[in-house]
């Protein structure tokens, strides 16, 4: 955001008076006309409240460096359903568990859209499943594929081994690999950035669903790409300035222009893995889900449950999204969990005491000790909640008029759904700034408090609800486990925790250099 008031200011200081007061006359006069086309409140409706904005800029200033804290002080103020302005766009922002439900779940058709915004057209040559404006049959039709694709190449029983689905057998894997990394890199420096090497060994669990393909540690390639999320999530962030006012896209901008050559240098990734697909594609082997997109394709066959014909590059192009989505969000969950155990050395024993009771060390943690592993669990659900590290889900928009909770909402209006105000909600929280995994367990301490998990906001809801939630949780519980169950964490001495998150589509932590010992040595066998 300060590359955006940079630049105006830089215009500013290049503009004579007589320049800058024609612009100005000019640019409000589309106020007053701006404000003249004001939305008609139907009778038996509310206004939608918020605060005053200014000429051409709106609200923007208040937003701040972290659009999820001024939206959630000014929820305070405005309630859960209030209007800010970014640049002249009208901009709705939803807060409160309660008020989320209604909107997602209970009328969530009209609120399934997504805004027709700058960035997302730049991201999968404006054909993204997740950030394209496309909502109704294509949309729905594209989410089922998806879907399919999913269970069918992850959560499906696998038909070979022992795991539950072919996904767990993958996890495991890599995540072993990642633990003979950690030991290796101990063994050579003393010390790692474990997000150097989690990202990698996340990309190849996605990689394996979607391509078959797995890559090294040091694979120049996979790193180029896998390395370009912090400059995406700048750009794709709610609230991005660029996305509500025009002249902006024009002006020139070091993070729009990172954020064009990472979106081409992903898509010739993914486009050349798909094209080495089609070359070797055998519709009587059906090898991953690349390949069952492109049978989809040729055989185009119909939605079964609509009539929407969907294009080839519709149908080919899901694999993006799943690629992208599959390995940013997971690296960043387990980049935050290991932040955490390290912060909190009595939590990290705790669950290391659960895993010695529960699996010993004879075994690799499987899927199925979950529900024998409740404080594990709940240091998870407390990551997501207390780091909040995806703060808005991604915007959606109305697809009609409507009313939520009195106010009248005008179709087609961007929605900010604020998660990090529902995770640190006092009326839904005790002390919501404490790390407190605890939180989550009933009085006995052994079982999970089903109300309390339900509570916490990350994958969305409704609609647009993550399709990835299942293998999601599943890889964030067996890379945690394994590396636990076989390592111990700890800050270097003298290294200073810098836990402030940086706001971006996912939050990440500053990168950090950990230690760790290891806890006993390693089995032949899983
Ligand atoms: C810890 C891991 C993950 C988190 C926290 C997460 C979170 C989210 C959130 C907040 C959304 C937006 C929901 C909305 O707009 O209302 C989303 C959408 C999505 N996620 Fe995930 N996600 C995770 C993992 C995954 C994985 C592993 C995949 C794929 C394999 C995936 C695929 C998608 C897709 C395709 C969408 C777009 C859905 C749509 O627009 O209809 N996600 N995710």
């Amino acid at each position: 955001m300060t590359d955006w008031i940079g630049s105006i200011a830089g215009l500013m200081a290049n503009t004579t008076i007589t320049e800058f007061l024609l612009v100005s006359t000019v640019f409000a006069i589309v106020f007053l006309v701006l404000r003249s086309e004001r939305v008609k409140i139907p009778p038996g409706t509310k206004k939608l409240p918020g605060p005053m904005p200014y000429p051409i800029i709106g609200n923007l200033l208040s937003l701040s460096k972290n659009p999820h804290l001024s939206l959630t002080r000014m929820s305070k103020t405005y309630g859960d359903v209030f209007q800010i302005q970014i640049g002249t766009k009208p901009v709705l922002v939803l807060s409160g568990l309660e008020t989320l439900k209604q909107a997602l779940i209970r009328q969530g058709d009209e609120f399934a859209g997504r805004p027709d915004l700058f960035t997302f057209r730049l991201v999968g040559d404006g054909k993204s499943l997740t950030f394209s404006s496309d909502s109704g049959e294509v949309w729905r039709a594209r989410r089922r594929l998806a879907h399919n694709a999913l269970k069918t190449f992850a959560t499906s029983p696998s038909p070979t081994s022992s795991s539950s689905c072919l996904v767990e057998e993958n996890i495991i894997t890599e995540a072993e690999y990642l633990v003979r990394k950690f030991k290796q890199l101990i063994d050579e420096k003393g010390e790692f950035d474990p997000y150097r090497y989690v990202v990698v060994s996340v990309a190849n669990v996605i990689c394996g669903m979607c391509f078959g393909k797995r890559y090294n540690h040091d694979d120049e390639e996979l790193l180029n790409v896998v390395n370009l999320t912090d400059e995406f999530g700048a750009a794709a962030a709610s609230g991005n300035p660029a996305d509500f006012i025009p002249i902006l896209q024009y002006l020139p901008s070091s993070s729009m222009k990172a954020f064009k050559e990472i979106n081409r240098k992903f898509l010739d990734f993914i486009q050349k893995l798909v094209k080495e697909h089609y070359k070797t594609f055998d519709k009587n082997h059906i090898r991953d889900i690349t390949d069952s997109l492109i049978q989809h394709s040729q055989e185009k066959r119909v939605d079964e449950n609509s009539n929407v014909q969907l294009s080839n590059q519709k149908i080919v192009n899901i694999v993006n999204d799943l690629f992208g989505a599959g390995f940013d969000t997971i690296t960043t969950a387990l980049s935050w969990s290991l932040m955490y155990l390290v912060a909190h050395p009595n939590i990290q024993e705790k669950i290391q005491d659960e895993l010695d009771q529960v699996i010993g060390r004879e075994r690799r943690p499987r899927l199925s000790d979950r529900a024998q592993l409740p404080y594990t669990e709940a240091f998870i659900l407390e990551m997501f909640r207390h780091s909040s590290f995806v703060p808005f889900t991604i915007p959606h928009s109305s697809t009609t008029d409507t009313v939520l909770n009195g106010y009248f909402i005008p179709k087609g209006i961007c929605v900010l759904i604020n998660q990090w105000q529902v995770n640190h909600d006092p009326n839904l929280w005790k002390d919501p700034f404490k790390f407190c995994p605890e939180r989550f367990l009933n009085t006995d301490g052994t079982t999970l408090n089903k109300i309390e998990m339900e509570k916490v906001m990350i994958f969305g809801l409704g609609k647009r609800r993550c399709v990835g939630e299942v293998i999601g949780r599943m890889e964030v519980f067996l890379f945690l486990t394994t590396m636990l169950q076989q390592m111990q964490f700890f800050k270097q001495d003298g290294e200073k925790l810098d836990m402030s998150p940086q706001y971006g589509l996912t939050m990440k932590h500053k990168r950090c250099h950990v230690t760790a010992k290891i806890r006993f040595p390693l089995l032949a066998t899983h």
